[in-house]
């Protein structure tokens, strides 16, 4: 009986934090119709968004489209969202590495799909189906870096911001253009910016559509590092280790940490407390918990 019912509190535990990581901003209730966004999506082809998941636990998920800079066209979105559903489901996943093909990162929506779907319905879908996508990217059980090579521009500027932390390689610059574009950023660009450069420096970096060099981006708290390489699987290499100090570890507690600061990071501190505490009780008497307490390590 008693068994029974902590299986069952468990589950529900288990289940309330699953679902808060899957929940889209938007549904019909917002006059999002995602169905109707994906077939227009689906008409603008090229490119693709490739995934591979290694046995050590990161994911390295690359943007594939070169010819324009790696700009997302429409089944490149349709992709990221196919992705991102895979890594949820992924899991012995503990970071991932989102990067671009031929040594850049990404300059954006395809301005030629982005012109064909000019008009504002398009375009409000569009962009509620990014932000949704971006808002599960970011609160995935993985630690996530954006190697940043070459340019991030408009849209690739915003997707840096969807990762935990963003690595540069001298060079490269990181550039919200979307004023001289006659926009404000719409992939949740805007608003995770200002969570983390705060609100002056991220006005300054939008109403200036700035670039951004690693020098700055380090000041500004934007970059972490600046990687020694510029060449292309030289710095993928410098970001693997760089990420593995904080990989290091059973996949149940890197997932567990990164669950209860994304619930630190987004939810009122009641909600974030309540959440601790279920993390907590996913980890507590765990396997590493267990084989902890019989090594006793010393922390010194
Ligand atoms: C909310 C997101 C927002 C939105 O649309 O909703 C945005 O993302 S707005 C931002 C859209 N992006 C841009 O405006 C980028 C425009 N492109 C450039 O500024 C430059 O191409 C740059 C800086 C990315 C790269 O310059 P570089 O000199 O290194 O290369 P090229 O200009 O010769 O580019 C090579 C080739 O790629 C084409 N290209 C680049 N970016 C895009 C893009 N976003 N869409 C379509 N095509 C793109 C570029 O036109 C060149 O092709 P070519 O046939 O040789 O002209």
């Amino acid at each position: 009986m008693a068994v029974s019912l902590w299986k069952k509190i468990f589950q529900t535990t288990k289940e309330r934090i699953l679902q808060q990581r899957r929940v889209s901003l938007y549904n019909v209730a917002h006059g999002y119709e995602e169905e109707l966004i994906k077939k227009k999506l689906q008409q603008f082809a090229g490119g693709s968004i490739n995934l591979s998941k290694e046995d050590n636990g990161i994911g390295i998920l690359t943007l594939n489209n070169p010819q324009l800079m790696n700009a997302f066209t429409g089944t490149m979105m349709l992709e990221l969202q196919e992705k991102v559903a895979e890594l949820e489901n992924w899991k012995d996943g503990k970071g991932l590495i989102i990067c671009g093909a031929g040594n850049t990162f990404c300059s954006g929506s395809d301005l030629n799909a982005v012109k064909a779907i000019s008009n504002c319905q398009d375009g409000m879908n569009m962009c509620m189906f990014m932000q949704n996508t971006l808002t599960r990217l970011m609160r995935l059980p993985l630690i996530s870096v954006a190697l940043i090579q070459g340019k991030a521009i408009g849209g690739g500027a915003e997707l840096t911001t969807a990762c935990d932390f963003r690595l540069m390689t001298p060079g490269s610059e990181i550039r919200f253009v979307h004023k001289h574009m006659g926009l404000v950023p719409g992939w949740g660009g805007a608003a995770r910016l200002v969570r983390i450069v705060g609100s002056g420096a991220a006005l300054r970096l939008l109403s200036g559509a700035l670039k951004v060099d690693p020098e700055r981006a380090l000041r500004l708290g934007l970059s972490e590092e600046t990687l020694l390489s510029s060449e292309e699987s030289a710095s993928l290499e410098e970001a693997r280790a760089w990420l593995s100090q904080y990989t290091e570890g059973p996949a149940s507690v890197i997932r567990a940490v990164k669950q209860v600061v994304t619930a630190g990071r987004e939810l009122p501190l009641e909600d974030a407390l309540r959440t601790e505490k279920d993390v907590f009780g996913t980890v507590w008497g765990g396997p590493a918990n267990l084989q902890a307490l019989v090594r006793r390590p010393k922390h010194k």
